[in-house]
């Protein structure tokens, strides 16, 4: 028996999942249990370990709930964590009194059968294949961690982690910038000297690809087509957020660029901003004019020097942690965003903090899809919502739907829209039944990067 760990460090979380490699169809490895870790960026985590209902396998032991773990404060500590859960977990297998069938093949979870870890990491360069991490290949990751910085490094410390813990297994990093590798030259090119952009690789890679990888293959089932015909605008929002075009089963276009800061704002990040907006953000206060400042320095106007000096670290922490819906409101739950900015009592004030973040986000969002609309030239098969808010928050979805029906998209229906999270399958239809023939369909995708790897991991088994 091959087990397959798939591994996921995304900005506020660590998604783990252990699949078995069936050899007789290893395009459908089977989930065995999967663990999340969210909240990372914003102690105490949550930690949960969800064991599948999987025969041979003691599953009711380990029950689902989710624990509070002030413990847990980096990626590397929440992956020794599930660590720990797994062997406690598979040791009581092996001593646990559960019935099985006759003919059941007990599962070993035993960590030594753990034969390939997958690793989600979320800038690969010029790297688009999977590719088993040597020493070389870790230096490279980490050579590029200053283009994704709140991403490689925790990647690594996880993988390094893997390394010691799991000596005989193998490590694979799969890149999240693979899926992106067709953009046309013309949408992946900044507008800057094309000499200085080839030798310093100074162009938009695109994030989210394992997710939009997934996303294509599960619409396109959903939709029966085959993935080379499918075009949807995909929107992949959760700490993270970003949209994609993808035409004929391919990116032609997204909003996350050299780096995941580009785009659409996140739990932490602020999406687009003018270029120079962090040397203004990061100077002095400017009093009122004719006032001093706080040194007594009379600031006469900018050209006298309040832009302060800002170390290029300093700027990156700021950019990457400093901003976004947490900046506007205190907070990177945007769940508790909705909640205040749509709050269900008349009597509870709405709060502005929260109606400027969420309208903000709606804003930048249907700025991305009108213009994706258009990349497409109108013709989308659906709309797709996927990541933590796009998943769950039924009032997103409601107000994209709202605006964007005079691009001919189906309107949202209510109830299907708010019954989402209790729906099965990977893909849920939140549109109206009496749909018009060749109306744009609405949907929404629970993507599953940690299923994309292994899904590619036990494909290629025979290859590694
Ligand atoms: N019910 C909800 N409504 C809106 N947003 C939610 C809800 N539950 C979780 N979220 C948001 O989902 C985000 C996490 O998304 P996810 O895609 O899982 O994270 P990551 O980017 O770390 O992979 C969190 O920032 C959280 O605010
Ligand atoms: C690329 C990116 O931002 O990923 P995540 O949303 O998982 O943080
Ligand atoms: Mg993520």
């Amino acid at each position: 028996m091959t087990l397959i760990l798939a591994v996921n460090a995304g900005s506020s979380s660590l998604k783990v999942s252990l699949f078995q490699r069936i050899s007789h169809d290893p395009a459908v490895p089977r989930l065995l249990l999967t663990s999340s870790t969210s909240s990372i960026s914003s102690p105490p985590s949550k930690f949960s370990f969800t064991v599948i209902n999987t025969p041979g396998l003691d599953w009711c032991s380990a029950g689902h709930k989710e624990t509070s773990e002030p413990d847990i404060l980096d990626h590397e500590s929440a992956f020794r964590h599930f660590l720990d859960k797994l062997a406690q977990f598979g040791a009581a297998q092996h001593t646990g009194g559960a019935q099985h069938a006759k003919d059941e093949v007990k599962v070993n979870l035993n960590p030594s059968e753990i034969r390939n870890i997958c690793h989600r990491v979320v800038h690969g360069g010029q790297y688009v294949d999977p590719v088993v991490i040597n020493e070389q290949m870790y230096h490279h990751i980490e050579k590029l961690s200053d283009l994704a910085p709140l991403h490689n490094g925790a990647a690594l410390r996880v993988i390094h982690a893997a390394i010691k813990v799991l000596p005989c297994a193998r490590s694979i990093a799969f890149f999240d910038t693979a899926f992106h590798k067709h953009l046309p030259a013309h949408v992946a090119a900044y507008a800057i000297d094309q000499d200085v952009a080839k030798r310093r690789g100074l162009r938009k890679y695109g994030f989210h690809g394992l997710s939009y990888a997934f996303i294509t293959r599960e619409v396109a089932r959903y939709l029966r087509k085959d993935p080379s015909t499918l075009n949807i605008i995909a929107l992949h929002i959760g700490s993270g957020a970003s949209a994609c075009a993808i035409r004929g089963g391919k990116s032609i276009d997204t909003s996350m660029g050299l780096t995941p800061l580009s785009g659409l704002p996140g739990s932490t990040r602020a999406g687009d901003i003018d270029p120079s907006l962090i040397f203004h953000y990061t100077s002095r206060d400017v009093p009122p004019e004719g006032e001093k400042d706080e040194e007594g320095t009379r600031i006469m106007s900018h050209k006298d020097g309040v832009a302060r000096e800002v170390h290029v670290s300093e700027a990156e922490r700021i950019l990457n942690t400093q901003m976004g819906w947490k900046a506007l409101t205190g907070t990177t739950d945007f769940g508790e965003i909705v909640r205040k900015a749509f709050p269900s009592s008349a009597n509870e004030p709405q709060n502005n903090q929260y109606t400027l973040a969420f309208n903000l986000l709606l804003d930048r969002i249907l700025h991305f899809v009108g213009a994706y609309h258009l990349v497409l030239r109108g013709d989308v098969h659906a709309l797709v919502f996927a990541g933590g808010v796009g998943e769950r928050s039924s009032v997103v979805r409601s107000k994209v739907g709202e605006a964007i029906e005079c691009l001919g998209y189906v309107s949202v229906d209510k109830a299907a829209n708010e019954g989402v999270e209790s729906a099965e399958g990977a893909v849920m239809d939140i549109g109206v039944k009496r749909s018009e023939h060749g109306s744009k369909r609405m949907l929404v995708c629970r993507t599953d990067e940690q299923k994309e790897m292994a899904r590619g991991c036990a494909i290629m088994e025979e290859y590694w």
